[in-house]
């Protein structure tokens, strides 16, 4: 079998939406992203440390998908070796020339094993890093894209097909029996780049950007109050168990997940411990022992294969995560060593 590419990071996205206009308010004037380029039915979008011309790409199109999720890699060379290994991987594989998509180099896309778009590239255009062009910050500045949630139906068999492709599983979920729920693996020395949730899949989860300061996030809340558009914002603010990042999920206006995302910690050491979580702690989610909203666990976004066409699912045959730890039949401890069942304490997963 050739050798994986060399991934780096993950690097941009592009989700399909069905009212450009409506897109740029939430990701430019809401979200505060950097225009890079505009196009009449594309806008390329990039957060303020970032000086590759994109980290996310909207385009306008009648069904709102997921439909490039893209990785950079360290070389040139490691495009030549991206093909090589997925075409002996035997899934779909496709060579596209620099400019196939504005600012990216040459670049090869693939249907990959777990059913989605992928891209891997090296080339792109620089443009200007706004790390310090605080003029140009808001009070919610976002600094960089910092991962990818998924959607796949066997958590374990997509652990392995990220493993070979070299990356490290810093933390999951699982239940005494070793049913995997979630797990989040890394490239770049952070958290992830990538994770997997449990579910009916392929599907795009969320697209998380990072911020420095809490205080960013909760000036995003406060800017989408201001707005009377509250509505958007779908889970949190609120503190991670697993990651320990400070988090907030909102809805655009296609109802895919954005996830704003600061303070989680770093895994560059060969030795980096990974954390296992027991599916039933109250606090995997949220540290604070909040409830996960249903939506969270049960919406998603379609994902679109290399001809623009809508992946069909496959269902997740284990059991669910959400059965298991919210409503009448699950349940969610604060403190291991209490066996009372129901657990005391208001925090059991049935409040919601
Ligand atoms: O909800 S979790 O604490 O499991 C979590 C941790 C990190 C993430 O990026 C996330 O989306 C969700
Ligand atoms: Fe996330």
């Amino acid at each position: 079998m050739p050798t994986p590419p060399d991934v780096i990071r993950c690097a941009y996205a592009e989700l399909v939406v069905t009212d450009l206009a409506a897109a740029r308010w939430f990701y430019v004037d809401l979200l505060g992203l950097v225009v890079t380029a505009e196009e009449p039915e594309a806008i390329y979008l990039r957060a303020f440390e970032e000086y590759l011309h994109h980290s996310l790409v909207l385009r306008r199109g009648d069904v709102a998908a997921c439909a490039r999720l893209a990785y950079r890699v360290r070389s040139a060379a490691e495009v030549d070796r991206a093909e090589e290994y997925y075409r002996a991987l035997g899934v779909r594989v496709e060579r596209v020339p620099a400019g196939a998509t504005r600012g990216i180099g040459e670049a090869v896309r693939i249907e990959d094993p777990l059913g989605f778009p992928v891209e891997f590239f090296h080339d792109a255009e620089h443009v200007e890093r706004l790390t310090q062009r605080y003029d140009l910050h808001g009070a919610g500045a976002i600094s960089r894209l910092d991962h990818f949630n998924v959607v796949t139906p066997d958590v374990p068999a997509a652990q392995r097909y990220y493993e070979d492709l070299g990356f490290k599983v810093s933390e999951d979920i699982a239940d005494a029996e070793g049913t995997v729920y979630a797990a989040w693996l890394y490239r770049k020395p952070t958290v992830h780049d990538v994770a997997l949730t449990g579910g009916d899949g392929p599907r795009m989860h969320h697209i998380a950007f990072a911020t420095h300061e809490r205080s960013q996030i909760l000036h995003l809340c406060d800017h989408l109050g201001a707005a009377r558009r509250s509505e958007m914002i779908e889970r949190g603010p609120g503190r991670h168990g697993v990651s320990n990042a400070f988090y907030l999920y909102l809805r655009d206006p296609d109802g895919h997940r954005i996830e704003i995302y600061t303070h989680d910690y770093y895994t560059g050491d060969p030795d980096n411990p990974v954390v296992r979580w027991d599916v039933h702690d109250n606090q995997r989610r949220d540290w604070w022992g909040n409830p996960v909203v249903p939506s969270w666990y049960a919406e998603a976004s379609t994902v679109l294969d290399l001809d623009g066409r809508p992946r069909p699912l496959t269902r997740r045959t284990e059991s669910r995560e959400a059965d298991v730890t919210v409503g009448a039949d699950g349940f969610s401890y604060t403190r291991a060593e209490e066996t009372e069942t129901p657990p005391r304490g208001f925090k059991v997963g049935n409040q919601v």
